[in-house]
């Protein structure tokens, strides 16, 4: 099938493979971004890749000096009121700066009496610091009882806020944190913590059982609110947990997107509050590279795939598919084939799930194929590729923009530079991705299959240029060879 096809303010461009040229762009082999040097939570081990230091701080800090980036700042952590402890734990994770929604969310969140807030900002901008600043911030450490409870779509994603809460925690003595996902050994324990972080279904199930004692909490916080409001289950569930939480809490609503149809159930989940929103076409991160690959058949998607395999391990990888039956089979077929890769999916058992995501976080596993089960949150700054295997789509076979947004945005963290790569192999999986191209007003790239060793060098310079200091021009340039 052509790509060719012209759509009425196509945002889709065929462009031919680049001789790219950069200026400036002779990075030495093994320079991809790796090392956590900024926003750290983990430390990386297995890898022999670094970025100076000195080159990320330069870049960050023209990044943050932008207005119109959404990393910009004009305060500094100092100014925003918050205790000598969490200034602590922020220097202590090389936060430099606050990013924009942090600067602008901060002030409204921590105001006294508290309001309610729903927050929407680029993937990978730090909302969740955003969140766990006003949660830590309120805290008693005095009353070992639970205060804060955040909920999350995901246990990944659960256990990742957990980490970054307590990382950011570290010098509030006495802080006490715990998860409330599946986990069988802990299904009669009580949860006498300061702050719990969880998916909807466990907390609703321990409240009910009264393992969690909800009298002294305060704040409420839903990260990836409008996936968490908008499907069924998870919905109906979070409107319970609230109704099992004190009438006068602070309800907190945080995610990258917002559909308008879910905004309206959001300002009644939380009444009265201070809303911060984005349109379409500012959702887009401008490291994050979009890229498509257009396949004659179906069969030919896995042969594409392996092509990129070297690509791939570079630095990490993930692989979006559509369904979990998908995800096995390109596990098996891959590893048959003698390739490292992971799979992840919702038919794995808890703790496999969380062994599987530790590998990829600490860089054993580099390519994770995976389904929308972690297109959101997820923050591996490692991650250099995301790959459309199969274009995100809603239970009717619509294109579905915000998980594309979502699933990209693992890609891109903070202002790095990122690859997203969507595959589209007949009519219909064209005009899907021409859809969300459009939803977002923006460009696609047509990657030329005829020279593949062009190919291969373009995307290495993408992924090895490392932050997104360099202009939208030069970007442009690098992917058109112009
Ligand atoms: N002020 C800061 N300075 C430097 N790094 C930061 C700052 N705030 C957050 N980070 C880092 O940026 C990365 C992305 O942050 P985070 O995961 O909170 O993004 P997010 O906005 O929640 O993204 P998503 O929409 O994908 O959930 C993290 O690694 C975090 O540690």
């Amino acid at each position: 099938m052509s790509a060719e096809a012209s759509v009425p303010g196509a945002s889709v461009s065929k462009t031919s493979v680049p001789e790219a040229s950069v200026p400036g762009a002779s990075v030495p082999e093994g320079s991809v971004a790796e090392a956590q040097v900024d926003g750290a939570t983990e430390v990386k081990k297995g890898s022999a890749l670094q970025e100076s230091e000195a080159i990320v701080e330069v870049k960050l800090a023209d990044l943050q000096a932008d207005p119109n980036n959404p990393l910009f700042s004009a305060k500094s952590f100092e100014e925003l009121n918050l205790s000598e402890e969490l200034l602590k734990g922020i220097r202590q994770m090389n936060f430099r700066r606050p990013s924009k929604v942090q600067e602008k969310a901060l002030p409204l969140l921590l105001y006294n009496p508290p309001t309610n807030m729903i927050a929407q900002s680029q993937s990978g901008t730090g909302k969740t610091a955003a969140f766990s600043l006003n949660i830590l911030s309120r805290v008693d450490i005095s009353n070992l009882s639970p205060q804060a409870l955040v909920l999350a779509p995901s246990r990944e994603l659960a256990r990742q806020i957990l980490g970054v809460i307590e990382t950011m925690g570290q010098f509030m003595n006495g802080l006490v944190t715990m998860a409330a996902i599946p986990d069988p050994s802990k299904r009669n324990q009580k949860y006498e913590a300061h702050v719990l972080v969880g998916t909807p279904g466990t907390v609703m199930d321990m409240l009910r059982r009264r393992y969690i004692d909800a009298r002294s909490m305060k704040v409420l916080v839903l990260d990836e609110a409008d996936n968490m409001l908008d499907q069924q289950g998870l919905g109906d569930q979070c409107t319970r947990v609230k109704q099992l939480l004190p009438k006068q809490i602070q309800t907190v609503l945080f995610s990258a997107t917002f559909p308008q149809h879910v905004i309206n159930y959001a300002e009644r989940f939380a009444p009265n509050a201070n809303v911060l929103t984005l349109a379409h076409e500012e959702l887009t991160i401008e490291g994050i590279k979009q890229l498509y690959i257009d396949i004659d058949k179906d069969n030919d998607k896995y042969s594409t795939l392996l092509k990129f395999y070297g690509l791939m391990t570079q630095a990490s990888s993930i692989i979006f598919v559509r369904t979990r039956a998908t995800a096995q089979e390109l596990e098996a077929r891959m590893v048959n084939e003698g390739h490292k890769v992971a799979q992840l999916s919702g038919a794995l058992e808890g703790l496999e799930r969380d062994r599987i995501i530790d590998q990829f976080r600490s860089g054993e596993a580099k390519v994770l194929i995976t389904t929308n089960v972690l297109a959101r949150g997820i923050d591996v700054q490692s991650v250099t590729m995301v790959i459309n295997y199969d274009i995100p789509t809603d239970a009717h076979g619509k294109a579905d923009p915000e998980t594309y947004l979502h699933r990209i945005g693992r890609t891109g963290r903070f202002g790095r530079v990122g690859v997203a790569l969507s595959f589209v192999h007949d009519q219909r999986s064209w005009q899907q991705l021409n859809e969300i191209a459009n939803y977002f007003k923006t460009d696609l790239h047509n990657i030329d299959t005829s020279d593949w060793d062009a190919v291969e060098e373009m995307i290495q310079k993408i992924i090895r240029s490392s932050r997104a200091g360099k202009s939208t021009k030069e970007m442009t340039d690098m992917i058109t060879g112009s």
